[in-house]
């Protein structure tokens, strides 16, 4: 009796002034909770969420919770300081981000790196509509080729579930399924991947994956592709581009487009099929590029080739960390020149008239 009279009128009772201390408390509570049971980022620094890593009685602090990576001992060739890995392409770019090209790494180093820090990558692709037909050689050529070794989630968004094959995944993979809608014209589901991309980041991603690698779904893989392509931003040199000046570049140049891109500038040209970065970035980049759509949308513009000119503009200011040679991203229909030292992932040949929605199938001419 005692406590249900207490109870009741304490809670009637709340005084004004008590309030911004509830608030103050709620706002500790809460920080507290998410930090406990999310991997997010937002937390009160230095709060006292004290870990395995703590060896002191006090609380431990970011410092403390630092685990140090240390390699083995590893056989391999010494790094010539007076000779450069590759002398025939551009390895590093003026703001000092590697440019990823064979040759110019070593795998087994890179492996070890990431094994200790128990990487995870999420491949996010789109099988939307009559295009789940690539979806199989895809995951079959991935299961391959893609990050062999290390813990991989498939993310298939599609608006056709039913008819995602069965597949036998190596131990560390799984593949997940994201039902979405099907917009209707082709260039509307390409570039609303960035949108979705951008829910899935904080909906999914965050909780179960260190990096994000979105692609294209009508490739294959045809090599091994690995944790050298890893970083905070990254993105793909276009292999129609590489060589190119850069009014060439084919950037939105409509000055009233959110994606334009004067003559005089653009460090290269990117393809929209294959980028990525850690989920923190990867969710700023889609984000960033979904809205300049969307503004462009309500004046009635859609940028020349949808989300890689978005996804030009925002990598013009915001340089990635990594670019991937066009080694990481070819079309047999462009040859094979000697600086290519290997393909490994590579366009599939596709009927557009018979994949892509009517009316809307033919392509611009880039050149
Ligand atoms: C390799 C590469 O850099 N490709 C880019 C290029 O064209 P592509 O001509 O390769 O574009 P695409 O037809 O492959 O469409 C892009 C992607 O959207 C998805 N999709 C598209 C339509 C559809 O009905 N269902 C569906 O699932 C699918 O994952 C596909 O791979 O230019 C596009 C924008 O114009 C995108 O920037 C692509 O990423
Ligand atoms: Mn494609």
């Amino acid at each position: 009796m005692k406590l249900v009279r207490y109870g009741i009128s304490s809670a009637a009772s709340i005084q004004p002034r008590w309030i911004p201390w509830i608030l103050v408390g709620l706002t500790f509570f809460s920080a507290f909770t998410w930090n406990t049971f999310n991997r997010g980022e937002w937390n009160l620094r230095g709060m006292c969420a004290c870990t395995e890593y703590n060896t002191t009685q006090e609380c431990s602090t970011d410092l403390d919770r630092w685990r140090e990576l240390q390699l083995p001992r590893m056989k391999y060739n010494q790094p010539a300081t007076l000779t450069q890995s590759r002398t025939d392409v551009l390895t590093l770019t003026p703001w000092f981000a590697p440019i990823v090209w064979e040759g110019t790494f070593n795998r087994d180093i890179l492996n070890e790196q990431f094994k200790r820090m128990n990487v995870s990558i999420g491949l996010t692709v789109f099988a939307i509509k009559k295009y789940i037909v690539f979806l199989q050689h895809f995951i079959e050529t991935a299961e391959m080729f893609f990050m062999v070794g290390h813990k991989v989630n498939y993310y298939v968004f599609t608006d056709r579930p039913n008819e995602v094959p069965k597949f036998t995944l190596a131990s560390g993979r799984r593949l997940v399924i994201i039902e979405v809608m099907g917009y209707k014209r082709w260039q509307e589901v390409s570039v609303r991947r960035m949108e979705m991309i951008h829910d899935a980041s904080r909906k999914t991603f965050i909780n179960e994956v260190d990096y994000i690698v979105s692609v294209d779904v009508d490739m294959e893989f045809t090599d091994f592709i690995g944790v050298e392509i890893l970083s905070e931003r990254f993105g793909t040199l276009h292999p129609g581009f590489y060589g190119s000046q850069r009014p060439h570049f084919t950037y939105e140049r409509r000055p009233q487009s959110e994606a334009y891109i004067p003559e005089d500038e653009g460090d290269f040209y990117y393809a929209g099929g294959f980028f990525g970065g850690s989920v923190r970035e990867v969710y700023q980049l889609t984000g960033q590029c979904h809205k300049a759509m969307m503004k462009d949308k309500d004046r009635g513009i859609e940028a020349i080739w949808q989300d890689e000119s978005y996804l030009n503009k925002y990598f013009l200011y915001h340089k990635p960390t990594k670019i991937l040679s066009p080694e990481y991203l070819w079309d047999n229909g462009m040859g094979s020149p000697a600086i290519l030292k290997k393909k490994c992932f590579r366009a599939v040949w596709k009927n557009h008239t018979a994949i892509r929605s009517k009316r809307e199938t033919q392509k611009k001419n880039r050149a």
